[in-house]
């Protein structure tokens, strides 16, 4: 494909994604995988190209890009990130058609609107009033490829020394002990390491939350929102697959996906439970550990405005009325996690989400904890 047809591809896309998003439909890495697969020219650099743009381009858009014709949020993108894209409108026979001047007034009226769905950004600046501009735009950049070593199995520096091999330069990261970093975009789940169950793909971040738990071997630790068991499968590593890990989720499908990452890594002491949503009846589903439990990890369900470098397109997806709505399902978790502690254990708890809600009073929040 030539350069130009690439960006016509990425216009498509973007029509797509916005109309996803409004319509709760697929996320914007299945449907670039959808439109491949309809044209079978696009070689694999093509594909890659593509899908790379189309991220960069929902990164960095303001919010109403969404309201306006996906070639002129293009044109935006292109004015404000990478000029010489607009050299490709009318340039051959696959490009996107030749710019008119009421798309150039639309572009220019783009670029000052703000970047952030209405309601998100006051949010955001309650959460992060120090420097809340650079917070946000901190998550308009690609992220890098976190990789957690399995350190019941290996150590980081074997596990590095295996990727190596297998032609891969990672890097110990930062602030995780048990963490590496590579490249975005290097593919990991095809190394033999992967399969080995040497390493898995896991933020940084999420490391350190499972090492802030404090797991240790012989314990029981519960994990209310486990999910398809990221943090569950930290958490095992750490008490070295010995004692006993309740991983929770009303969510079954999501559960089932941790079946097959706990046989890779041999996380042998993981139990999958599925609960109700309601958190007296979570207490209740968990009786067998109420009042028991070492640990309660709550890693709750969220607006998830944190991961905008991996899901760009949940920016279109989240409506300042969800923050409400999370906090009344985090207060409740947390209401559920202290009954399920024991007396003297520890609550983890965690979002992946730079939002507060206005006005919530810590001391509604004590008093949800003491019941
Ligand atoms: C942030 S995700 C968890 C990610 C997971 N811990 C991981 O590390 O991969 C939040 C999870 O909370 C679950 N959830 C939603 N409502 C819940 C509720 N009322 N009680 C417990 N879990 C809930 C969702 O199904 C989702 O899997």
């Amino acid at each position: 494909m030539t350069p130009a047809a690439r960006t016509q591809a990425v216009i498509d896309l973007l029509g797509d994604a916005f109309q996803a998003a409004e319509q709760q439909g697929l996320p914007a890495d299945m449907l670039a995988s959808r439109y491949f697969a309809q044209r079978r020219y696009a070689g694999k650099r093509d594909r890659q190209a593509i899908r790379d743009l189309l991220f960069d381009v929902l990164r960095r858009l303001p919010y109403s890009a969404a309201y306006y014709p996906p070639r002129v949020a293009m044109l935006a993108y292109a004015r404000s990130q990478t000029p010489d894209l607009e050299a490709h409108f009318g340039s051959d026979g696959y490009a996107p058609a030749a710019l008119q001047d009421e798309e150039c007034r639309d572009a220019v009226r783009l670029l000052a609107e703000p970047l952030d769905p209405p309601g998100i950004s006051d949010a955001w600046i309650r959460r992060w009033n120090h420097d809340a501009a650079q917070e946000r735009m901190a998550l308009t950049g690609r992220a890098a490829l976190c990789l957690r070593v399995n350190i019941a199995r290996t150590t980081r520096d074997g596990a590095m020394a295996r990727l190596a091999a297998e032609g891969l330069a990672a890097e110990p990261s930062l602030l995780s002990p048990f963490g590496l970093r590579l490249p975005a975009g290097a593919r990991i789940e095809s190394t033999q390491a992967f399969a080995d169950g040497l390493i898995d793909v896991q933020d940084e971040a999420s490391q350190i939350f499972c090492r802030a738990a404090g797991a240790e071997p012989g314990m029981t630790v519960v994990d209310l929102c486990a999910g398809a068991g990221g943090k569950s499968l930290g958490l095992a590593m750490l008490m070295a697959g010995h004692g006993r890990l309740i991983a929770c989720d009303p969510a079954a499908e999501r559960l089932e996906r941790l079946r097959p990452r706990a046989v890779r890594e041999g996380a042998d002491c993981i139990e999958r439970r599925v609960i109700p949503a309601d958190a007296d009846q979570q207490v209740a589903a968990l009786a067998d550990v109420a009042g028991q439990a070492d640990i309660v990890v709550v890693d709750a369900p969220c607006t998830g405005t944190g991961t905008w470098r991996r899901n760009p397109e949940a920016r279109w997806r989240v409506h300042a009325g969800d923050i409400i709505r999370a906090a009344d399902t985090q207060a409740a978790l947390i209401g559920a996690a202290a009954r399920i502690v024991r007396p003297g254990g520890r609550i983890l708890y965690g979002v992946c989400s730079c939002c507060r809600r206005a006005k919530t009073s810590s001391r509604a929040l004590r008093s949800r904890w003491r019941a």
